[in-house]
Parts: C-alpha cells; sequence; structure tokens
C-alpha cells in the first residue's frame, strides 16, 4: 500500500497590525493557495501546504475546509485530531477557540456534530456524545472543567491536577479527569466557557491574552451497543516563544515559558523520527506528556489536521520563519493511512419499523405479535471504523413485503416518513441490507408455515410443549407468552 501524508497541513495569516514593515532579514510570500515562499540573502525556501489561508479569511472558512473533512471521518468512526502550531500571539486560541462574537473550531465543531448525527438527537439514546477539557500547564494536567462544591461553597470552582499514568502501550490513562456527557451544543458551549476561564493565561508583551498551557479539547462519540467509540482531540498548542523577547521574567514566567519551549522541542523531536523511517528508529514519545498525549494522533490510524498560524511583521518573521520550517518536518511524516473502508454504511443504518395496528382480529397478527419480541441485531465491525446496526421489529408479512419494496425504491440517505405506521426509515441502498430483509421475510414466512397447522391443535398437549405457557402464571410470563395466551383464549 502506498504511503500518504500522514497530517494534512494548513497555513493560517494573522492580519498585521503594523503596516508598512519590510523585514531586513526575510521575506514570506504567500505564492499561491497552496505555497508560501520565504527568502533571505542565501536563501530561498518553498513550503507546500493544503491551504493557505490569507488574512481575510473568516473563521467559518477555515472550519469549512480544515475541520469539517476531519469531521466526516470522525462522524464515519475514525479518531482524528486537529491542532494548532505557532509562535505565541499569532492567532491559534483565536483559530481553535474563538471568541463569543467569532467562534473558532470547537465550539463549531460540536454545532456540527449535532447536526450531522441524528442519533445524537434521538430519544433512543444509542449514540452519546461526551467531552473532556483540560490543560498541560508545567508538565501537569489540570481538568478545566469545572467541580461545583458540594455545601455552602456551591458556586466555587476548581480546577483539579489530573493524576494519570503511562499504560503499557505508553498511552496516558487519565484516572480522575471529568468526563462530561453532552446533550445538546449549549451544554457544551458552557463547559467551554467556564473552561476556558480556568485556563492559565498571561499578558505577556508579544499577547496580553497568552496561553501558558497546551489545551486539550477531547470528544468521544460513543455507541452504547456495541461500545464502539471515536475520539475527536481538538489541541491548541501553547505558543513557541524568545524568553528575550518578553519583558515578563519573573521566575514563575520564565518556567512556563521553559516548559512549553521544552514540551514544542520534544514534539518537534517525535515529528522528526516519524517523519523518518519509523522501524528504524525510537520514537521519543515518553519526553513529554504532550508528545504521550499526541501519540494516537501521530500514528496510523488517525486522521489529523495541523494548522500552523503565521505573522507576518517584522518582529515575528523569524519566528514565522521557524513555524514554517516546523511545518515542513511534520509534512514529512508519511504513513499508511487506514481509512474506515465503507464510510458511508456507518451512518444513518437503523431501520426502525414501528407498527400502529391494534387489531387482533387480523389472523395475520397472531404471527406479527409473535414475533414482535424479535429483535434483530444485525452488527459488523470491522478495523473499529465499520459499523451497522440494524434494529428490525418485525410486523406483518404484508406490511414487510410493501416496506420491502418501498425500499427498495430508496435511494442513499434518503428518509421516509410515514406517520400513520411507521416514526421513520432511513436508509442507504445496499445489497446486504436487502439480503437481510429477504432473509427476515422467508424466516416469518416459515415461521408462519410452521405455527398454522398448529393452530386447530391449539388446546392440544403437543402445542403447549411448544410454547410452554402453562407451567407460568399469566403475568410472569414474557411478552410473547402473554400474546400466545390472549390469542389462545
Ligand atoms: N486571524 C485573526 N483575525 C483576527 N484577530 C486575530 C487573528 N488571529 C489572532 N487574532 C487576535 O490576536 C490576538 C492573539 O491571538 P491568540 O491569543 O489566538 O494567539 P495565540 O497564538 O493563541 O497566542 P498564545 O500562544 O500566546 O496563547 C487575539 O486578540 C486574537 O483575537
Amino acid at each position: 500500500m502506498k504511503k500518504t501524508q500522514a497530517i494534512k497541513v494548513y497555513c493560517r495569516l494573522k492580519p498585521s497590525l503594523i503596516k508598512n514593515e519590510k523585514s531586513i532579514k526575510y521575506e514570506i510570500k504567500k505564492k499561491n493557495d497552496k505555497e508560501i515562499i520565504c527568502f533571505n540573502f542565501k536563501k530561498y525556501e518553498q513550503f507546500q501546504f493544503q491551504n493557505v489561508f490569507n488574512e481575510n479569511t473568516t473563521q467559518s472558512s477555515i472550519f469549512e475546509h480544515v475541520a469539517v473533512p476531519i469531521l466526516e471521518k470522525f462522524l464515519n468512526g475514525m479518531n482524528c485530531t486537529i491542532f494548532t502550531y505557532g509562535q505565541t500571539g499569532s492567532g491559534k486560541t483565536h483559530t481553535i477557540v474563538g471568541s463569543n462574537n467569532d467562534k473558532g473550531i470547537i465550539p463549531r465543531s460540536f454545532q456540527y456534530i449535532f447536526t450531522k448525527n441524528a442519533a445524537l438527537n434521538s430519544t433512543e439514546e444509542n449514540e452519546i456524545i461526551s467531552m473532556s477539557y483540560f490543560q498541560v500547564y508545567n508538565e501537569d494536567i489540570y481538568d478545566l472543567i469545572p467541580l461545583k462544591k458540594s455545601g455552602n461553597n456551591k458556586n466555587m470552582q476548581l480546577t483539579e491536577r489530573v493524576k494519570f499514568v503511562v499504560n503499557v502501550n505508553g498511552e496516558i490513562d487519565f484516572k480522575n479527569l471529568n468526563i462530561v456527557r453532552i446533550k445538546n451544543v449549549k451544554d457544551a458551549l458552557d463547559i467551554l466557557k467556564s473552561g476556558n476561564k480556568n485556563r492559565r493565561i498571561l499578558s505577556t508583551t508579544m499577547n496580553d491574552q497568552s496561553s501558558r498551557s497546551h489545551c486539550i479539547c477531547k470528544i468521544t462519540l460513543s455507541n452504547k451497543e456495541s461500545g464502539f467509540e471515536t475520539i475527536l482531540n481538538l489541541v491548541d498548542l501553547a505558543g513557541s516563544e524568545r524568553i528575550s523577547k518578553n519583558a515578563n521574567t519573573d521566575k514563575k514566567t520564565l518556567a512556563e515559558s521553559r516548559h512549553i519551549n521544552i514540551s514544542l522541542l520534544y514534539l518537534h523531536q517525535v515529528i522528526n523520527a516519524l517523519a523518518n523511517d519509523v522501524s528504524q528508529k525510537h520514537v521519543p514519545y515518553r519526553n513529554s506528556i504532550i508528545t504521550l498525549l499526541l501519540k494516537g494522533s501521530l500514528g496510523f490510524k488517525c486522521a489529523t489536521a495541523m494548522i500552523s498560524t503565521i505573522v507576518l511583521n517584522d518582529r515575528s518573521i523569524a519566528e514565522s520563519v521557524s513555524t514554517l520550517r516546523y511545518t515542513k518536518d511534520v509534512s514529512g511524516i508519511k504513513h499508511i493511512i487506514e481509512e474506515p473502508k465503507k464510510p458511508k454504511h456507518q451512518q444513518n443504518l437503523k431501520i426502525i419499523l414501528l407498527s400502529g395496528r391494534q387489531s387482533t382480529a387480523d389472523p395475520m397478527l397472531f404471527v406479527n405479535k409473535c414475533m414482535y419480541n424479535l429483535i434483530v441485531k444485525y452488527q459488523i465491525i470491522k478495523n473499529r471504523n465499520f459499523l451497522i446496526t440494524i434494529t428490525y421489529q418485525v410486523h406483518s408479512l404484508g406490511w414487510l413485503i410493501m416496506e420491502f419494496s418501498k425500499l427498495s425504491n430508496c435511494s442513499q440517505n434518503n428518509i421516509f416518513m410515514d406517520g400513520s405506521l411507521y416514526s421513520y426509515i432511513a436508509m442507504i441502498s445496499d445489497y446486504r441490507y436487502y439480503c437481510i430483509l429477504l432473509t427476515l421475510i422467508i424466516l416469518n414466512i416459515i415461521f408462519m408455515i410452521w405455527m398454522w397447522p398448529k393452530e386447530q391443535y391449539i388446546n392440544n398437549v403437543k402445542f403447549h410443549s411448544f410454547i410452554n405457557i402453562r407451567q407460568r402464571p399469566y403475568n410472569q410470563c414474557s411478552e410473547t407468552h402473554q400474546l400466545w395466551t390472549i390469542w389462545k383464549t
């Protein structure tokens, strides 16, 4: 199989407030939508991106181009990551978190997920979404989701240091990280809002709201029936910075800067090792917490996008060149990416057929009612990426045939509404589902043929030995047995 670029790399240019500046050392220019060129006296460098977004690009456009393709993969069962990288003040937090008026990728992602995944809004609660929100500050993990204290201090909010262990696979297992179930977009936005207040922020020379930590929003989509889980990490890395450029050089700030720079250096080492032949090299994930946390995202089974943020003014040009070079190394990571095999089957593969028929006079109803509890759950899980769940409640053979003919006309992603009989039918046309339906029809016919002659021996022992209802009081029987009893009397 062919190796492809493991991480899609994008570049976002930040609008510069300082106009008419010209660097004497370097000049950086956007060549076209996919390239940036950089020259100094001696050399000319070219940097390739998936897309270069200029200063006027809106948050929604960034979301469309970068996040939507990743979110589609996430909804199709692939673990995904989006992270921002760049110098301090270049717009990482703006891109990934945004503000109330100009939302970034995280809030927009929740909106998108809830709009796209109809199962999340269903009352069945088969699919659930949960989130955790935490920061890596000075090589410790802190929970950003506030805990409400019990007792008198109800409104007091705490951020807790998260205990964790590194498991045998070299991944982090959290001990006390808050994982909150999200039922709607508002829940998520509320958590983000209060979580952002808990981030370690400092006013520096380069940015009056500089994040002093790496921040991760981990969104988990889980299917209750199958236990299948997909993870989306949205990461706002702390900004690389020159300590000499920061006027605020107290001990604490220096320690923070050192931790940030060292962890980014370790991340670079991991990227370099991955960009070279992985099989030949030891990949130093264990050097820092952020590399351990991003381990899965830089690997083989994850769709990852990186947005590098660049400032094109003289003061920042050296850092921008360094960001571009960092990005080039990230582009060098090549893997055989394991895409979900048939993503189109993942969603909407639910047939829920609910009967509104009440008549007990219908002879067919006997068979139908007995079949009522027959719930066929058909699940295919292939490579953790491929899941089909069909919940099928059989009611009426005639009706089933009618449905079958309806479904044969059903095109991909069509949703039929039939308020009188059924809540809905949502399915994708595929020969397997027709096979399953056909099998069920055949089973139904066999069941009917099998039952039919016995109708005349209803009070006969032979019949009772089949269904065995006599041995139990009526109210302790299962619904099927009760139905048999009703029918018999
Ligand atoms: N593309 C943009 N358009 C408009 N404003 C921007 C853009 N990028 C950044 N800004 C503004 O620049 C300031 C600094 O941005 P931000 O805090 O996102 O930087 P950062 O890279 O996260 O910095 P740090 O690493 O120090 O946290 C903010 O006020 C932000 O609103």
